[in-house]
């Protein structure tokens, strides 16, 4: 473990110094490709600038007979794309797996300039983001990187989930971190088979009305993923990092992916996983808050004034914490906004309808 004094120093001779603050960039879905799939590969120069994170993916859903390939794939993408404003990242493999120590080495030596953020799966503790801290260190050294590279690690190990808040402030390169529910129910002896999702049977039901145990009673299915998702926000939230829901497997169901996708939103994620195209869309347009929110927040911090007190607006009461959720969703839209016009004249569209 570092001291508070040195938290911040480079970890090799030579190595860039580490970042105080996780760069504003937007990353509602972080989009999963093959790259040694030559289908998949293709599809990337027309899918740069226009989703916010592209993550070439090394580990599990690549076959171990096609792991070199995926790793040769991916410096080649990575020389030859124009990200624009997308964001590169890749996923290498597992630090206990045969592959992990030359997806690092060659990654950072060949394209280390190229990439942004390095995902780490399987993360146990805050002892595997120091190996992979050191070694980043000593290989953006060799390289001559100037700019460090920051780290994403993956929750889906029973011991990452009661690690958490250790993972999350183990390094300055911590980026952020995703929930991984296929690996961490299974970490977990969870008798689910889905990645991702809820479960039919994981439900509660309202009580018998008469005799008839089984009539009249409704049952409402609850949210599997509900208490992992709030420590990992609140784990985030305390060291400054971003927290992500991770992938819905079930690609054709779209409607239930917007709920999952949703519910991590309003708790405190700030994107998901694409798995396909399919779920590229509903990624941006979950992870961008609404006009209406930005339009009604813009209106809550102009009649607040200074932001203490309280007010009334539309019969709401307000006062200086509701003012402060809604910079949290101005300041976001703002950020977003940034980057995107169409996006930026929706939110001023929405502010105008309301001052009407
Ligand atoms: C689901 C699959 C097999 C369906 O693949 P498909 O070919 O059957 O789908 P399709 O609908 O027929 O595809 C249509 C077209 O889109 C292309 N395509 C399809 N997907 C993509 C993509 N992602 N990016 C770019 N292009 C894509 C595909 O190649 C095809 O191209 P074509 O029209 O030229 O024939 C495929 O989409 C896929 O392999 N996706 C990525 C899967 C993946 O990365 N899984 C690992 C992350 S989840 C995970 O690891 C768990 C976790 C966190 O670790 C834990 O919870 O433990
Ligand atoms: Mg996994």
């Amino acid at each position: 473990m570092r001291s508070p004094k040195d938290f911040f120093a480079p970890l090799a001779v030579g190595a860039p110094q580490p970042l105080r603050q996780i760069p504003v960039r937007p990353s509602r879905m972080i989009h999963f490709f093959d790259p040694g799939n030559e289908k998949m590969a293709a599809k990337i120069p027309s899918l740069a600038g226009k989703v916010d994170v592209l993550l070439g993916n090394l580990e599990d859903a690549v076959r171990a007979d096609r792991k070199e390939a995926a790793r040769a794939g991916l410096v080649s993408v990575a020389k030859a794309t124009d990200f624009g404003r997308t964001q590169l990242w890749t996923r290498v493999n597992s630090l206990d797996s045969p592959w992990v120590l030359d997806d690092l080495s060659t990654l950072v030596t060949e394209v280390g300039d190229r990439l942004d953020v390095i995902m780490v799966p399987k993360v146990e503790g805050a002892q595997d983001i120091h190996y992979v801290d050191r070694l980043l260190a000593q290989l953006e050294a060799r390289a001559g990187l100037t700019k460090p590279l920051l780290v994403h690690a993956i929750l889906e190990t029973a011991s990452g989930v009661a690690n958490v808040e250790e993972i999350a402030g183990a390094s300055p390169r911590m980026q952020g971190i995703s929930l991984g529910p296929a690996d961490l129910a299974a970490s977990r002896r969870m008798k689910t088979t889905r990645v991702g999702g809820g479960h039919p049977g994981y439900l509660v039901r309202t009580d018998p009305v008469g005799e008839d145990l089984a009539e009249g009673r409704t049952t409402y299915q609850q949210d599997l993923w509900h208490y992992t998702v709030a420590r990992m926000v609140d784990a985030c939230a305390m060291h400054g990092i971003l927290p992500y829901y991770g992938p819905f497997g079930d690609i054709r169901d779209v409607v239930a992916c917007e709920d999952q996708f949703r519910n991590a939103f309003l708790l405190g994620c700030v994107g998901a996983w694409s798995l396909h195209p399919v779920q590229i869309d509903i990624a941006k347009k979950v992870f961008s808050p609404a006009p209406e929110d930005v339009a009604w927040s813009r209106r809550v911090i102009a009649e607040m004034g200074d932001g203490t007190g309280a007010v009334m607006i539309d019969g709401k009461m307000q006062d200086d914490a509701s003012v402060k959720q809604c910079r949290v969703v101005v300041e976001l839209a703002e950020e977003l906004a940034a980057d995107d016009p169409e996006l930026a004249a929706a939110y001023d569209a929405a502010t105008k309808e309301i001052q009407s």
